[in-house]
């Protein structure tokens, strides 16, 4: 069961590789052999990512030398099984006399064509169609992890095909209009299968894994959490956040430091999305104490579980004598119990205010979700709430610190965009802090966001699990098929997207929608789509813009000279393999200050989310835009539905 999801392991990978706009032979069904156009130079398609701006010197140390080496070998490996998948190695052959005189007919030299008319006359004669197959031996994927075989397999085999390792397979979609169905218009006939069996040590029920009824009563409860006045409220906190990683930052830049950006991105989003949820300040940007340390060895286990060749975890005592799934109780216990805390703190909040609950309820010294959840009534276990809100830590938190990540290791790409998007923010912004009222305004920062959640989905894969026998673009599936839908295929399919693999965020006009599930027509998921899609988009999208934002516009950062290639590798979302080192510089030109209002959420001066400082007198009329609403501007797309 848990090798199921080793196919999600992601070995290293191109951006710029992919950029052939190869035909995907669309098999109709099970076939024999198919043309497939490699290079000429017969060069891998997935060479690793490797940055412009690693200075690309000579290995100075052994260390530097093995890791080349060991670089070089997976190159050729991945382009040995590029190159095996091409040759139809993988594809599963009709039986039957057709097929065999097909392949007899074959080495006579007779053409495709005609040999693909005889297979598709054979299908129909058959009666209903197969889905095209292609049989995997873990072998040959070795070392490496499945994502990118999986893109290959995609271009050979199309929209929909079968992924068979011994006795498991798997459907593999990549098709805009099947994922539409699976997600939004038979969601019901769907559930998180493998997804729901993995996590349940760490999120039970919680909204992610859970399924039918308590999924429903869930989702009710908790999509009015996160309402316009309370995503308002958070960008404020967003700028907070945002402004003790600059202050860090501020110190290696003085001190000629580079920095990891990719552990300070995790711990900024994990900062943030603690007092969201629930109140709790980690504050993991300045310390490293113990309630940090088991968020991280939860969510590393979730993470290596996700990839597990066999459950080891389920083996009764194993839990019990293994030092590491000892560690991993330990953390449980802690944050459950610190979860516990803070829920029967919020409680004694909640009997002692006067404040009548209403639709856009918050509390201004604590407007964290578990509030509102609590002073709505929410008439749910504690269990169940622990889980949700252990869902909620772990769903928006690694999530948005890949997508600042990786956004920032693109930006380091394209220097063009970099300084658009300076000039962009210096006129937006000048020296405040972001408003919910700027949003709007920083048009080009919220589509570099849009394009790098193109490039690099978080989640690069969505999985489910069909409940009944359903038709899949044209072909019978049986009920009880384990479903990935590749987001990162959709999201790079050559047929679709102009240059696929380019860092273009000039691809979304300034002046059109928000790109969405829905004005794109399933093409692009970045945040899912259907009844399941995530509840924090939006919250997501302006944490993401904020910080950006903040940044840049204090800093210019580069790949620091001699760090090693910005490689990914994967568990629940991308990662890179040796993380993001950067060179981190003040900028040296004067941000504009600008003649623009900001609005400021209102609060009392102990609350937390009140503006720091701001250079700018706040303003009603922002206040009064703010609670206008985005879709309707086509500027975001919330989840509340
Ligand atoms: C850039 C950051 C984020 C990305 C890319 C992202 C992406 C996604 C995606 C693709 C899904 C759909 C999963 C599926 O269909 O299997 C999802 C679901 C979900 N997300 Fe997010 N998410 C982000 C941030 C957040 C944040 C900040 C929160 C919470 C405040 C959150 C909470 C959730 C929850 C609870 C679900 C499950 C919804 C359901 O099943 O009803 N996410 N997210």
């Amino acid at each position: 069961m848990a090798a199921n999801l080793s196919l999600l392991q992601l070995p290293s990978v191109p951006t710029h590789s992919l950029q052939s706009r190869i035909r995907a032979k669309k098999l109709k069904h099970t076939t024999t052999t198919f043309t497939y156009s490699t290079r000429p130079n017969g060069s891998s398609r997935y060479p690793t990512i490797t940055c412009s701006y690693s200075n690309g010197q000579s290995p100075d140390s052994v260390d530097d030398g093995v890791k080349k080496v060991k670089r070089i070998l997976e190159e050729k490996k991945r382009a040995e099984l590029s190159a095996r998948i091409a040759s139809g190695e993988f594809t599963v052959e009709q039986s039957g006399f057709l097929s065999v005189l097909r392949n007899g007919l074959s080495k006579l030299g007779v053409p495709t064509e005609l040999l693909d008319f005889l297979s598709k006359w054979n299908n129909v004669s058959e009666g209903q169609p197969k889905i095209p197959e292609a049989k995997g031996a873990m072998k040959a994927i070795g070392g490496q992890a499945f994502f990118i075989p999986l893109y290959e397999l995609y271009l050979t085999y199309g929209g929909i095909f079968r992924l068979t390792f011994g006795p498991k397979s798997f459907l593999i979609v990549s098709d805009p209009s099947i994922a539409k169905h699976i997600l939004r218009e038979n969601s019901k006939a769907y559930s998180k299968g493998i997804l729901a069996e993995i996590l349940d040590f760490v999120m039970g029920k919680g909204l992610i894994p859970a399924d039918g009824e308590i999924w429903r009563v869930r989702r009710r409860a908790i999509v009015p959490a996160l309402h316009q006045k309370y995503v308002t409220a958070m960008i404020s906190l967003f700028g907070q956040a945002t402004e003790r990683l600059c202050k860090k930052l501020d110190a290696a830049a003085s001190d000629g430091e580079d920095v990891e950006m990719e552990s300070f991105f995790s711990r900024l989003t994990l900062d943030i999305i603690g007092k969201a949820v629930f109140n709790y300040d980690f504050d993991s940007l300045t310390n490293d104490t113990g309630i940090v340390e088991a968020v991280y060895t939860v969510l590393r286990e979730a993470e290596d579980r996700s990839v597990a060749p066999i459950p080891f975890w389920e083996i009764p005592i194993w839990k019990d004598i293994s030092p590491r799934q000892r560690k991993v109780s330990a953390a449980l216990k802690l944050i459950n119990d610190t979860l516990d805390d803070l829920i029967a703190i919020c409680k004694r909040m909640v009997e002692q205010e006067e404040l009548q609950f209403h639709e856009e309820y918050m509390n201004e010294q604590d407007p964290s979700i578990l509030h509102f959840l609590l002073a709505s009534g929410d008439d749910v276990s504690s269990k169940q709430l622990r889980d949700d809100l252990m869902t909620m830590l772990i769903a928006g938190h690694e999530t948005s610190a890949a997508v600042l990540t990786w956004t920032f290791y693109l930006l380091s790409t394209e220097p063009s965009v970099m300084s658009k998007l300076q000039n962009e923010v210096d006129s937006v912004l000048g020296d405040r802090f972001p408003t919910i009222d700027d949003m709007k305004k920083l048009k080009y920062a919220t589509r570099v966001i849009n394009e790098s959640l193109r490039l690099y989905p978080q989640p690069p894969v969505l999985i489910r699990r069909s409940l009944e026998d359903d038709m899949l673009g044209g072909y019978p599936i049986k009920r009880g098929e384990d479903i990935f839908i590749s987001v990162w295929n959709l999201h790079r399919c050559p047929d679709h997207w102009v240059e696929a693999d380019k860092f273009n965020p000039e691809r979304w006009p300034l002046d059109g929608p928000n790109p969405n599930e829905i004005n794109q027509d399933f093409s692009y998921l970045p945040f899912g789509g259907g009844p399941r899609k995530c509840v924090g988009d939006m919250f997501a999208s302006f944490e993401t813009v904020v910080a950006l934002s903040m940044l840049v516009r204090r800093f210019n950062f580069q790949i620091a000279v001699g760090a090693p290639p910005v490689e990914m590798t994967t568990g629940a979302t991308i990662h890179t393999t040796e993380g993001l080192k950067m060179t981190v510089t003040r900028r040296t030109k004067p941000p504009i200050i600008p003649t623009l209002v900001t609005s400021v959420v209102k609060g009392d001066d102990s609350s937390p989310l009140k503006e720091p400082s701001p250079t700018m007198a706040s303003s009603s009329m922002g206040i009064l835009e703010a609670d206008q609403q985005y879709d309707q501007q086509g500027q975001i797309s919330p989840a509340h539905s």
